[in-house]
């Protein structure tokens, strides 16, 4: 078993943004879901984990090693797929993994050849390889991203934010690579869009302001709000009378109408039916301050 022990990370910009406040958190083998807002501070933690920045407090340990204290031994097993991943656009795909996989540490020429092409079969990317990475589509480049990711074998590897800006197509088919990926390896998938959570997680936690607001196994966390979720659909103009008298955790225009979301224990008046509850719905009622499931949310 691979584990990612994160103890008590702190982290103040200068210009006096505290992006990470205490976070603890303890990670295996498996997916592991970090969903939060905008500005939560995932990419501040998705890079401390990456030993490309140091906390100003707190440890991070992979394998019980202080990856601080020992960043070459964190790195020779670490695969990172950046927020904004840049290419050199001109060389061929091939060309780029192979030059990846050099700095890897993946020296042996025919071992290189054997990873890059099995990596670029993988990705689906084999068609493409000698085309140029500059000309590749969103969802071609991210696929090219966990390649490169994927090169060397890692046991730990760091996703963020990889599905932002793709299309349904190309999210699902991401989804299913990085399904793929394995149990025997850890993998922290940085992401705002609460669906990468629910298809490929689990195990989650959510960051807002910089903390760990709540974290647990999906399905339970969506279990404990079950018969608390009520929706309704309502017209625009009395929406604001709807946020005053309910919790109202989520709005969506739908066919012309506004259907809300609420959370109450039991029927809040004539018209609202109870609702399956979905990861969203835990995900909102965190982030609006309703939240009333069962687990205490993890303030760490
Ligand atoms: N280098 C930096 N200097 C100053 N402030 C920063 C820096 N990087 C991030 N921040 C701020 O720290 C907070 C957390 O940012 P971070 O990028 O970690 O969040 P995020 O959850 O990844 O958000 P996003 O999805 O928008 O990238 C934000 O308020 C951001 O403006």
């Amino acid at each position: 078993m691979n584990t990612l022990e994160i103890r008590n990370l702190s982290k103040t910009y200068t210009n006096g943004v505290k992006a990470l406040d205490s976070i603890s958190l303890s990670v295996g083998n498996g997916m592991f879901g970090l969903l939060g807002p905008n500005g939560a501070g995932k990419s501040t933690l998705m890079r401390t984990i990456a030993t490309l920045q140091e906390p100003d407090q707190g440890q991070v340990f992979f394998q019980k090693i202080d990856i601080h204290k020992n960043p070459q031994s964190l790195r020779r097993q670490l695969g990172y797929l950046p927020q904004d991943f840049g290419v050199y656009p001109k060389i061929s795909a091939y060309q780029l993994l192979d030059h990846f996989a050099v700095l890897k540490g993946v020296i042996n020429k025919k071992d290189r050849q054997e990873q890059v092409s099995a990596l670029l079969q993988q990705t689906n990317l084999y068609e493409k390889r000698k085309k140029a990475v500059g000309t590749f589509s969103g969802g071609m480049r991210q696929r090219f991203g966990i390649a490169q990711a994927l090169l060397g074998n890692p046991k730990l590897i760091i996703v963020d934010e990889p599905t932002a800006g793709l299309d349904p197509e190309e999210r699902n088919r991401f989804h299913n690579l990085l399904s793929e990926i394995g149990e025997n390896v850890v993998v922290v998938l940085s992401t705002h869009i609460v669906e990468d959570v629910s298809d490929l997680c689990p195990e989650m936690a959510i960051l807002s302001g910089g903390r760990i607001v709540l974290k647990g196994q999906p399905n339970k966390l969506m279990d404990s709000l079950r018969g608390r979720i009520w929706y309704k659909k309502v017209p625009k103009d009395v929406l604001s009378d709807y946020r005053e008298a309910f919790q109202v955790i989520s709005t969506r225009l739908f066919a012309g109408q506004t259907l809300i979301h609420i959370v109450a224990d039991t029927k809040p008046e004539p018209g609202f039916e109870p609702l399956q509850p979905g990861l969203e719905d835990v995900y909102f009622s965190v982030l609006t301050g309703a939240w009333s499931g069962e687990e205490v949310p993890a303030v760490c």
